[in-house]
């Protein structure tokens, strides 16, 4: 859907101040610039162009987003000390479990070594426009929109990417068009490199969050990640153990594979609050792979990033 067939409902005068429209899904998104407008102004302009968009067939939820007396978003930085524990799939579904309690959330894949958010939000074909030399970040059909760096490159081209280009890009995708978000999730490579040295000088973020199996080695690592943090004056809100206890799907004895409750005793002597429990479930995984992650739905998955979601809402609104 052309993005003008939206803005014709709009009354003429409006044209000026609309940063953004899109409709996707059903869902209007309308950034309005209200500068100099005073609160019951904006508050009737924002009711006009509801009622205008509602009305049409096409559209089932609209979006009106104020920008003139906006922060910047919250930028919120999801790490690992080692790959593979499980950093993406928990950022994705952190991401969308914020949005479903209500917060304006975007998420930044800056994954450099394997981006894997465009699969997991199902938007593989989705590739950035620009604005003004700025990017406009996708809109997915979670109500969460993102940048990936895997939207940059060429599949497998990245990897071969050195620190300026890292840095660049990374700049791109958090200098983009957030202007309808409250928070920015960021997927970050795993350990403590260019693309966390770029984000702690040029990106700091309000807090960082350390996903770790319950492995010593794991663990060694997430807590390497934590002093790298702890060193750049980020706040560590917490730690969260994930493939953690096993529930085979034939007999439904639950295993531990990897062990249990180490993160949880790991957060406890780094003196960082634990945040919860992900377990190592087939569900999680399929669900992933799929573009059907879990937090979306109201399966048992959900629950657990539901939870931890709620106490990183409640970490940003403590701070606000
Ligand atoms: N709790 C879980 N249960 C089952 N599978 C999981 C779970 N968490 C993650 N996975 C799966 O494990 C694999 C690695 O997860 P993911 O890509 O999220 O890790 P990562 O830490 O981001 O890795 P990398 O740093 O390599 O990108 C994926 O196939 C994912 O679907």
């Amino acid at each position: 859907m052309a993005t003008s067939e939206i803005t014709d409902d709009l009354p003429p005068e409006f044209a000026g101040r609309v940063s953004a429209a899109t409709l996707k899904d059903g869902r209007a998104l309308i950034v309005f610039d209200a500068a100099g407008l005073g609160e019951a102004e904006r508050a009737a302009i924002e009711r006009d162009i509801t009622a205008r968009l509602s009305a049409r067939s096409d559209v089932n939820d609209v979006r009106v987003v104020m920008t003139a007396e906006r922060k910047a978003p919250t930028l919120i930085a999801i790490g690992s000390g080692k790959g593979g524990v499980g950093k993406s799939t928990l950022t994705a579904n952190l991401a969308i479990a914020l949005a479903r309690q209500g917060i304006r959330t975007g998420l930044v894949d800056a994954d450099v070594y394997g981006p894997s958010q465009q699969v997991i939000f199902d938007a593989e074909d989705a590739k950035p426009d620009a604005r003004d030399n700025r990017m406009i970040p996708v809109e997915t059909k979670f109500g969460v929109r993102m940048l990936s760096m895997g939207q940059l490159v060429a599949p497998g081209r990245a990897i071969a990417w050195r620190g300026p280009m890292v840095g660049n890009a990374l700049a791109q995708m958090i200098d983009a068009h957030w202007d309808a978000e409250d928070v920015i999730l960021i997927d970050l490579p795993p350990g403590t490199g260019d693309v966390q040295l770029t984000m702690v000088q040029k990106y700091k973020p309000a807090g960082a969050i350390l996903v770790s199996t319950p492995q010593d080695l794991a663990l060694i690592d997430a807590a390497r990640a934590g002093q790298f943090f702890d060193a750049a004056a980020v706040p560590v809100i917490g730690l969260v153990e994930n493939m953690a206890g096993y529930a085979c799907p034939h007999c439904g004895e639950v295993s531990d594979p990897f062990g249990k409750g180490g993160v949880e005793a790991a957060a406890q002597r780094l003196e960082l609050p634990f945040l919860g429990r992900i377990p190592l479930d087939l569900a999680i995984r399929q669900g992933s792979d799929a573009g059907e992650p879990p937090a979306a739905g109201d399966s048992a998955q959900a629950e657990p990033f539901l939870s931890i979601a709620g106490k990183l809402a409640a970490w940003i609104s403590a701070r606000s």
